[in-house]
């Protein structure tokens, strides 16, 4: 009989986090290198259905790196990264959007519809969702077909969300001319994040949070104002995949999202973990 009042403490525990965040929206971006295996994707989803249960509102934009790497080293195509964004040529920018919407954005809507969702797939094209422009970096540096967002365009994910159906959003954008750019998914996510004036902004990926020295786990960050963020860039002590990630946070936090998270997508119930407990997990990103 303990065992089971213990239970009911625990889901206790949750209930001002349900209530806080009932009829909320959550981004969440799931990154490709947090995509460990099929078994690991099916948990985060099931923790993602239970959120939708309890009345938050979670928007997905994945990633898939991974993938795209695996597909252009099959074609024999080479991808270089400047600052963590893979330089795209035309040939590259069909082999990303083949991979990102024909294989990762329809494996997790399937994963999200078997844990018992009204999960739907789609990328910035639909409706117009996420125009592009060219992303500049200066001018010595082109990177071809890599987007930066211009606008969003959020009223199919709002139509979606009033309706009660899971949006898995790929970060694949969309010029004036109709033609296709690909964008950081982690860029996406902070900016549909503001779009949405979204209450959480939450970034899986493959490590626990933001480290003070990236090898040593021990030296978890727990808590970051956007200037120490800042900072962090600008010391050099965020570099590769983990700018974009800080970037987006900053952004969307700029433009309006209240709170902002970086977590391991690998540990077990790291969402769950997130919300629903007080201390919460990873590293938070705050104004
Ligand atoms: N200060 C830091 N703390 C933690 N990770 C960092 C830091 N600086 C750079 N990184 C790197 O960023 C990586 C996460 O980015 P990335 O591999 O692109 O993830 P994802 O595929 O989830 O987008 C980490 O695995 C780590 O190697
Ligand atoms: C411009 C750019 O770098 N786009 C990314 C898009 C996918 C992505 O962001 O995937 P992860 O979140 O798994 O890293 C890429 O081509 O890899």
């Amino acid at each position: 009989m303990e065992e089971l009042i213990k239970k009911a403490d625990i889901l206790m525990e949750a209930l001002p986090y349900m209530k806080k965040f009932s009829n909320k929206t959550v981004v969440i971006k799931y990154g490709g290198n947090a995509m460990v295996n099929k078994e690991v994707m099916a948990s985060v989803l099931k923790d993602i259905t239970l959120l939708k249960y309890v009345g938050v509102n979670p928007v997905i934009v994945h990633g898939g790196g991974p993938v795209i790497s695996e597909n252009l080293d099959k074609l024999n195509i080479k991808s270089d990264f400047h600052q963590g964004l893979r330089i795209t040529c035309q040939d590259t920018m069909e082999v990303v959007e083949q991979a990102l919407l024909g294989k990762v954005n329809s494996q997790i809507v399937s994963l999200a519809n078997l844990a018992g969702n009204k999960a739907v797939g789609l990328s910035g094209k639909d409706n117009n969702l996420i125009q592009a422009k060219k992303y500049s970096v200066d001018e010595e540096v082109d990177l071809g077909y890599v987007g930066e967002v211009e606008k969003i365009n959020p009223e199919i994910l709002e139509t979606m969300i009033d309706n009660g159906y899971l949006p898995i959003v790929a970060p694949v954008g969309v010029d004036e001319a109709g033609a296709s750019y690909n964008i950081n998914a982690d860029l996406v996510a902070g900016e549909l994040a503001a779009a949405l004036d979204a209450e959480k902004l939450i970034l899986l990926t493959n490590i626990e949070g933001i480290l003070e020295d990236p090898e040593d786990k021990n030296s978890l960050i727990s808590r970051l104002t956007i200037s120490e963020a800042e900072e962090m860039i600008e010391d050099k002590k965020v570099v590769g995949g983990m700018i974009p990630k800080v970037q987006s946070c900053i952004n969307a936090l700029k433009k309006g999202a209240k709170r902002t998270h970086i977590l391991d997508g690998r540990m077990e119930h790291a969402l769950l973990l997130e919300i629903f407990t007080a201390k919460g997990i990873g590293t938070m990103i705050y104004r």
